[in-house]
């Protein structure tokens, strides 16, 4: 049986999916899992399609394994356990593509080198999802690699919506607002095409809430603007990262605080947000059980700083026909979406509470003007389309 397989490093989690290609269209879901809490106390987890447990592994003073050695132990996992199955292609999603990639392309040594020069610009993601696609073509260098970008989906926005404030010249040497979570919000509107086309038709804002977080509007299926820039350090506030804040201070650190510009990049990418706030941790779930004030004060800060971007974002689109909560919090955090869509009442948007508690698909009374839904977001099976598309051509 043909099988495709999709590996997705985030910052706190590699997420992979292993497809067979039944009819040779469409991707059926074999067999997937995560090692999540990367970082803190990782934990690996693989179920088949209907949630049967396969695997399941605690580090418990796990604290200090890297991306690259639990990567090693999925891969050896995967070795021992994918025998009978003709794996075709092996796809991943690399967060930076940089002004030049605009689609999924074949992975080459010419590609990974220009990849490289990119790492800088996605600290906590590139240089992973690159030591992914190296190690797999040493162990399997007859399998080809499908690189997917989270830059892509937002390369054709308007140019407003590209540029910075700052001398052109810089603009020209790339110096821009990409944007990430490209797979996602590629998803989420494949998704929104079938189970709501109308909406999917109209003016949204999708909020990826996960360790990584961002905001898209998106008008018609297509990206016109969203919260992340240059890197993703940009916009919302996240597990570890500041988002959006005063380059002033950035200036302060390094001339009057004598921090060096790695400390700096430290601070930023992985001392702040969630954690540096709390001061206690920069997952959304511990947070949520904490009793310390500083925990509530974390919480509370993501929420508003989410709700103030989504209000910038649709006065980006003009106004606001639904919004699509996504990702490990914008799933299954109720409070938080609560907290934003009643900052947002303005907007139109009624929330249906029991509806929101419950999870519900659509967590929106029937009278709001704003639809409000939930929708788990699939990165994997959004590789696993492209690897098909680029390999044997038109996928469903
Ligand atoms: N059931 C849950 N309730 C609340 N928060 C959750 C739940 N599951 C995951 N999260 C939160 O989602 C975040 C991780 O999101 P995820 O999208 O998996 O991350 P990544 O950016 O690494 O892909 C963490 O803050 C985690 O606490
Ligand atoms: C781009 C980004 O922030 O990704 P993640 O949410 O996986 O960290
Ligand atoms: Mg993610």
């Amino acid at each position: 049986m043909k099988a495709v397989v999709s590996i997705n490093s985030g910052s706190s989690s590699i997420k992979f999916a292993l497809f067979t290609l039944e009819d040779g269209r469409s991707p059926t879901l074999s067999a997937g899992g995560k090692i999540e809490r990367i970082g803190i106390a990782p934990r690996i987890a693989i179920r088949t399609a209907d949630g049967g447990v396969i695997h399941d592994h605690d580090w418990v003073d796990g604290a200090a394994l890297s991306h690259a050695e639990l990567l090693d132990y999925l891969i050896a996992w995967a070795t021992t356990h994918l025998e009978g199955r003709e794996v075709i292609g092996i796809g991943h999603r690399v967060v930076h593509g940089g002004m030049e990639f605009a689609a999924p392309r074949l992975v080459d040594r010419a590609l990974l080198d220009k990849l490289d020069a990119l790492c800088a610009l996605a600290p906590l993601h590139q240089p992973h999802n690159l030591a992914a696609i190296r190690a797999i073509a040493i162990l399997r260098p007859d399998i080809p690699q499908v690189a997917c970008f989270d830059t892509a989906f937002h390369h054709d926005k308007p140019e407003i919506a590209s540029r910075l404030a700052l001398p052109r010249a810089l603009h020209d040497q790339g110096i821009r607002r990409y944007g990430f979570h490209g797979l996602s919000y590629e998803y989420i509107v494949h998704r929104l095409t079938h189970i709501d086309p109308p909406l999917a038709r109209g003016r949204v804002i999708a909020a990826h809430l996960g360790n990584g977080a961002s905001l898209c509007a998106i008008r018609d299926g297509r990206s016109i603007d969203t919260t992340m820039g240059f890197t993703a350090l940009d916009g919302l506030m996240m597990g570890t990262r500041c988002g959006a804040i005063d380059p002033g201070v950035v200036l302060h650190l390094q001339t009057h605080m004598g921090m060096s510009a790695q400390a700096v990049e430290d601070m930023l990418y992985r001392q702040s947000g969630l954690l540096g706030v709390s001061g206690v941790s920069s997952d959304m779930r511990t947070l949520s059980d904490s009793t310390d004030p500083h925990a509530e004060e974390a919480i509370s800060l993501f929420a508003w700083r989410a709700a103030k971007e989504a209000g910038a974002l649709a006065a980006s689109l003009g106004g606001l026909d639904g919004i699509v909560f996504t990702a490990g919090i914008g799933e299954h955090h109720a409070d938080i979406r609560s907290r934003i869509c009643r900052q947002l009442a303005w907007l139109g948007i009624e929330l249906d509470e029991s509806a929101n508690s419950a999870n519900q698909p659509v967590i929106s009374t029937p009278g709001s003007q704003v639809t409000v839904r939930v929708i788990p977001t699939d990165e994997e099976r959004m590789i696993a389309l492209h690897i098909m598309n680029l390999l044997l051509g038109d996928a469903a």
